[in-house]
């Protein structure tokens, strides 16, 4: 971040005090020279000089409140930029969508100066429910609480339901709006701003800023929060497809279940305890082949879904599982190798409810930290059991 170097005036103070001494000569020359050399008329001189000195002064600090808040503006500017690129780099470095929302949140809070606090609200499902995603300054839990849609916040009533633009509202004894008149700490908000978030053309939520004094946002915060929230926007779109990357890289599409590579990279910093032992579990689909025959591919489908559900959902201990390709599901757990039969039979139990007839064969290995040893083992279990 390049640090703020103070703003340079481009007529310095000196030169403006030498055009002042002058211009008051040249006046004095000016009325000499009219008088001819005579009885120069001083009290008009005197006046003359006096209000030429007082429009000079006020120019000068009319110039200097400009050249203020100029280098303001600069400044804003520049932590605008600063602000961008960072949120930019936020992705890469947030856990969650919800903790880079309320990075953004609090940048955006300290750029707008009138700003104490603020919100981001996430537009959910087809009802177009809002969601507090973010907050600062004030209870995330209290706003969860506001159940509210789309079509009853100020943003979408003042831009007539298009949501296109930042909405400034400096005065809210004016709205009846109930996001925009919340309690604060006991006390009113009077002044809140409003922004659409667009994520690839499509309306992901609104980024409020709120003050408890009136009159505190003007149309350049109105300008500086519409280009943070084209930014976060970016940033947003980076981390949801990131997001899937990871998804598809890392996770079976048809049953939601860890692929093989996410596995044996999981798999290798599995903690081994020496006083339980883990066990790699292998379960492989009965005859999956002739149920796509007899049934279809789809049911086949459903079939493998079904079994990743089961497994997802009553496994009773922590545990590491994938689909390790086809019909085999790998599960990595700690556990007494007869405390896991019991699970592995209660597991069969509950998916030949869903799936009657259908069954699999499984093994229990012991597990030492090598991946494919283990599987390899628990494949020789099962092609054993089966001859
Ligand atoms: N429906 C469906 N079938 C799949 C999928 N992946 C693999 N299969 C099928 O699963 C079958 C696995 O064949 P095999 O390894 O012989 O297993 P099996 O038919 O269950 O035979 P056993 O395991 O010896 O009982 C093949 O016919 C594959 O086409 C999938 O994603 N969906």
């Amino acid at each position: 971040m390049t640090p703020f170097t103070s703003f340079r005036p481009l007529v310095k103070t000196g030169f403006l005090w030498w055009l002042l001494v002058v211009s008051l000569l040249l006046i004095s020359l000016l009325f000499w020279a009219f008088s001819g050399g005579q009885q120069v008329p001083w009290l008009l001189l005197i006046g003359v000089c006096t209000i030429f000195i007082l429009a000079s002064t006020l120019g000068y600090f009319l110039y200097q409140g400009q050249m203020n808040r100029l280098q303001q503006q600069l400044q804003q500017l520049q932590e605008l930029g600063d602000a961008t690129s960072e949120l930019l780099a936020l992705p890469a470095k947030c856990e969650s969508e919800s903790s880079f929302l309320n990075a953004f949140l609090s940048k955006a809070v300290a750029l707008v100066e009138g700003a104490e606090m603020g919100s981001v609200i996430v537009i959910q499902g087809p009802d177009r429910k809002l969601h507090f995603a973010a907050a600062y300054g004030q209870e995330l839990k209290q706003l969860q609480q506001l159940n509210m849609l789309l079509p009853q916040t100020f943003q979408y009533r003042l831009t007539g339901g298009r949501c296109d633009r930042v909405i400034i509202i400096n005065d809210t004894d004016n709205t009846d709006d109930q996001i925009a008149r919340q309690l604060f700490g006991g006390q009113l908000i009077r002044a809140t701003l409003s922004s659409p978030i667009y994520v690839e053309g499509k309306l992901y939520g609104l980024l409020n800023l709120d003050s408890t004094e009136p009159d505190c946002f003007n149309d350049y915060d109105s300008t500086v929060i519409d280009i943070l929230s084209k930014e976060a926007a970016n940033a947003v779109a980076l981390y949801q497809k990131s997001q899937q990357i990871h998804q598809l890289s890392c996770y079976d599409q048809l049953t939601g279940l860890a692929n093989r590579s996410y596995f044996d990279q999981q798999a290798s910093q599995w903690p081994l305890r020496q006083q339980l032992q883990s066990y790699l579990i292998l379960l492989d689909i009965d005859e999956l082949k002739r149920i796509n025959e007899e049934q279809g591919h789809d049911h086949g489908d459903e079939v493998l879904r079904q079994l990743a559900n089961i497994l997802r959902q009553k496994w009773p201990a922590k545990a590491l599982m994938c689909r390790l390709n086809g019909d085999k599901f790998a599960i990595l757990s700690y556990g007494e190798h007869t405390q896991l039969s019991e699970w592995l039979q209660q597991i069969r139990n509950d998916y030949a409810m869903q799936q009657p007839g259908i069954n699999f064969s499984c093994a229990t290995v012991p597990f030492n930290g090598n991946v494919a040893e283990s599987i390899d083992l628990a494949a020789r279990v099962i092609d054993k059991h089966r001859q």
